[in-house]
């Protein structure tokens, strides 16, 4: 059996993955925790990589890594981080998207240039405001990588760096139209010339390893994602970690001038128009934080309430929210009374992440010009009852759940297996089991948060 290790290094832990290279059947799961925060110490993800890898890679023949998008990993001649890796979800660099916008000629040229309207999240974002903040650091910058390019040149041990089209889609110095670096972008951002790591294509070698492991180009969490569950056009993914999302695969570019939808590669030769929130898993955690319950008891107090939570609406935008951009948003309750139940304050939390959700879902749609024809359900929070129950009644369309699973990693592991093969399309693995569930639609329930969405200004 050929045996391939696909690797999701996501913002909260990693996850590895030995699996089947001709069948996808995943054979062993292992992962270890992430530092927290919104900026961290990169080589942090090294030693959870070893740990969640440890007694799987000698078993392998190739290995991929999956990672979250967008984190800046400044690096300087002797490969040491000048910073900390600043995060996707970290939104000290709103003004400094606003300042590079305006200098690319406003939004439209802006998504144009590099297939996305920048806000805090992209990497330029990031070099800027290191330029402006942290001026010593950023001129000992001499190579800039992405997450996932930073844990393969680990895996490697050193040499010329990596990364593949769908995760440089994400930087703000890609043309996801020409597919192609845009290096004067980069040294726009931070002042001057920088190293960008070498593009590789999923079906390609990306590097061989001293003991012979090979590794392959890896991608963006999203993109990988795509992979596992071999998207097509018409399916909508929706990922419920510490984002949420929704995306799509489509043949042609997308650029949406609005900044709802980024124009993202994906990991084959198409495109993964997407839409992006900064609160999404994190919103039931702090729930069940302050309702002192576990997460089976949260979705069971949630499904006692009534739809709509007896008038009780939430704005879950509490870290700040990038879809809608307001990067200085809180959280906003409203409709809370003395006869306000613990059920209520749960349904409440449940149907707000799943109103944020739909309003991506609306996004995308209306970017792409087509409605979904099939949503799909992922990510750690997508396994909660109460969210499986209700997401088809908010979405107002069927929703299909595949079997609980790491599909990130899983995606990965894919694109190991094809860079093996070496063949022009990836392998055809087995499609993942999935249930499908239905509910009513629940209209008035999303017509009270666009209210108070709407209400609130920033
Ligand atoms: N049953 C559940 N109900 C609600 N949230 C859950 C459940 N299981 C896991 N989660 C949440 O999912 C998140 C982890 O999901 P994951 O997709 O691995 O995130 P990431 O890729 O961002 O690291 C955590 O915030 C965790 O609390
Ligand atoms: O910023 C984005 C997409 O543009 C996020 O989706 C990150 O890629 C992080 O993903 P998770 O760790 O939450 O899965």
């Amino acid at each position: 059996m050929t045996l391939v290790i696909g690797v999701d290094s996501s913002t909260q832990s990693t996850k590895a993955l030995l699996v089947d290279a001709d069948s996808g059947a995943v054979l062993e799961s292992q992962h270890a925790p992430h530092p927290t925060g919104t900026s961290v110490d990169p080589r942090g993800w090294l030693d959870a990589f070893d740990k969640a890898s440890a007694g799987l890679v000698e078993r392998a023949e190739a290995i991929a890594v999956g990672g979250q998008q967008h984190g800046m990993v400044a690096l300087d001649d002797a490969d040491s981080p000048v910073h900390d890796a600043i995060l996707w979800n970290d939104t000290r660099s709103s003004q400094e998207a606003l300042d590079l916008i305006e200098e690319m000629g406003g939004p439209a040229a802006c998504a144009e240039a590099v297939g996305s309207v920048l806000v805090a999240s992209f990497t330029s974002t990031k070099l800027r405001w290191l330029r402006d903040h942290e001026p010593d650091a950023a001129a000992r910058t001499t190579r800039v990588l992405l997450p996932h390019d930073y844990v393969s040149r680990h895996i490697v041990g050193g040499g010329d760096p990596f990364t593949d089209r769908g995760d440089a889609s994400g930087t703000g110095y890609f043309s996801t139209r020409d597919d192609a670096w845009r290096p004067d972008l980069a040294e726009a951002a931070i002042g001057h010339p920088v190293e960008l790591p070498r593009i590789v294509a999923s079906s390609e070698v990306a590097a061989v390893t001293a003991s012979g492991l090979k590794v392959a180009a890896g991608t963006g969490d999203n993109m990988a994602a795509a992979l596992a569950l071999d998207l097509k056009p018409g399916d909508v993914v929706v990922s419920i970690g510490t984002s949420g999302v929704a995306s799509a695969i489509t043949n042609e570019p997308v650029s949406d001038p609005t900044g709802s939808v980024t124009g993202f590669a994906d990991a084959t030769s198409r495109f993964l128009p997407l839409v992006a929130t900064i609160n999404a898993a994190r919103i039931l955690e702090l729930q069940s934080t302050l309702l002192g319950v576990d997460h089976d008891e949260l979705a069971r107090l949630a499904l006692a309430a009534p739809s709509g939570a007896n008038g009780l609406t939430v704005l879950p935008y509490y870290d700040g929210e990038r879809t809608p951009s307001r990067p200085d948003a809180t959280g906003t309750w409203a409709g809370l009374t003395t006869a306000t139940t613990r059920e209520d304050l749960a349904r409440a939390a449940v149907e707000a992440l799943l109103c944020s959700l739909a309003d991506a879902i609306d996004h995308l749609s209306a970017t792409t010009g087509t409605s979904p024809k099939r949503i799909l359900m992922v990510g750690g929070a997508a396994s909660n009852p109460a969210i499986r129950t209700l997401a088809p009644a908010i979405f107002g369309r069927p929703v299909t759940v595949p079997a609980p699973g790491e599909y990130v990693a899983l995606g990965a592991a894919r694109q190991a297996a094809w860079a093996l093969a070496g063949t022009p399309e990836p392998p055809a693995w087995a499609p993942v089991a999935s249930e499908t569930y239905e509910a009513e639609p629940t209209p008035l329930v999303r017509e009270a948060y666009a209210l108070l969405r709407d209400r609130e200004t920033i």
